[in-house]
């Protein structure tokens, strides 16, 4: 799957609508058994929620807004495929998220490119289910001091951390990602599905028990003032970064 929604790949609802769609249709299709994920855009991996979709929006639509968000997250952390991420660029928060969901995640040794979970940077907080997914790649202790900090990390730092497995020159990212591929689809579907199973249900059910209240807690947290303010001085700052 490559992403493909210039400038910067992000995570709008309408994205995040038809990336879980494509992910259904991938799994409920039995010749396929493993999934690539990558991007069109040069130098942008996914830039993170769109945060057009938290900055000014009724009630309702951040509710949508972020059942979409939830819905493609169980999807890809919860998907029976093989999953790889070629991170061929920067990938902060949502983009992060996508890429820590993966099994795999390569990237482009391209000190420039960079991937974290911000949000604190934001003035906004990683919900849970982010928090767990970034735990189960690189540890307690990394995954604290990654979020509370709101790092962004150069593709060489976010591999000593183990935030991706491996750095690889751009051009060779595609065909590393299939070399990868292929090692993992080498073993029989049934035990490595019934092990990724084994090693993600406890977060997945964490989220699956609690879904309601997290949209709960989206809306009345994005709801705020303060909330919505640090998102309109963001925006600004970044629109002010560019000119
Ligand atoms: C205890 C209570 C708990 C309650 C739970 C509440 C939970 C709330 C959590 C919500 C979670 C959010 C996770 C997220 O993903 S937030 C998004 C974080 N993303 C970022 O910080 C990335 C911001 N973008 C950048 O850093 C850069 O754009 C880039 C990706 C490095 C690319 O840089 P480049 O120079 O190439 O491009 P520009 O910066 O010029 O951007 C081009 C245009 O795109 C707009 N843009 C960029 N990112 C976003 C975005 N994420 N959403 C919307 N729009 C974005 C940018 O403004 C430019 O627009 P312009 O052309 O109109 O100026």
């Amino acid at each position: 799957m490559k992403f493909k929604s210039p400038p910067v790949n992000s995570l709008s609802l309408e994205f995040l609508t038809e990336f879980s769609i494509g992910l259904e249709k991938l799994e409920n299709n039995r010749a396929c058994r493993g999934v690539i994920i990558t991007s069109a855009v040069p130098k942008i991996f996914s830039s993170g929620l769109d945060i057009t979709e938290m900055c000014g929006k009724s009630v309702e639509h951040y509710g949508e807004f972020w059942r979409a968000v939830q819905e493609m997250w169980l999807r890809l952390y919860g998907s029976n495929m093989v999953t790889v991420a070629a991170v061929n660029g920067s990938s902060p928060a949502g983009g992060c998220l996508i890429a820590l969901s993966c099994d795999y995640r390569i990237m482009a040794e391209n000190p420039k490119f960079s991937i974290g979970l911000n949000e604190a940077q934001l003035g906004i907080v990683a919900p849970f289910w982010f928090k767990d997914t970034f735990v189960n790649v690189v540890g307690h202790r990394i995954a604290e001091r990654s979020l509370q900090l709101g790092s962004l990390h150069p593709a060489p730092e976010a591999q000593r951390l183990g935030l991706v497995d491996e750095l690889v020159p751009e051009e060779k990212l595609m065909e590393k990602a299939a070399a990868v591929m292929a090692q993992w689809l080498a073993l029989p579907d049934h035990a490595r599905q019934l092990t990724k199973t084994m090693m993600r249900k406890a977060v997945l059910d964490r989220l699956v028990a609690h879904r309601e209240e997290d949209i709960k807690n989206f809306i009345t947290f994005v709801s705020k003032e303060s909330i919505q303010k640090s998102l309109r001085m963001y925006m600004e700052m970044l629109k002010k970064r560019k000119s």
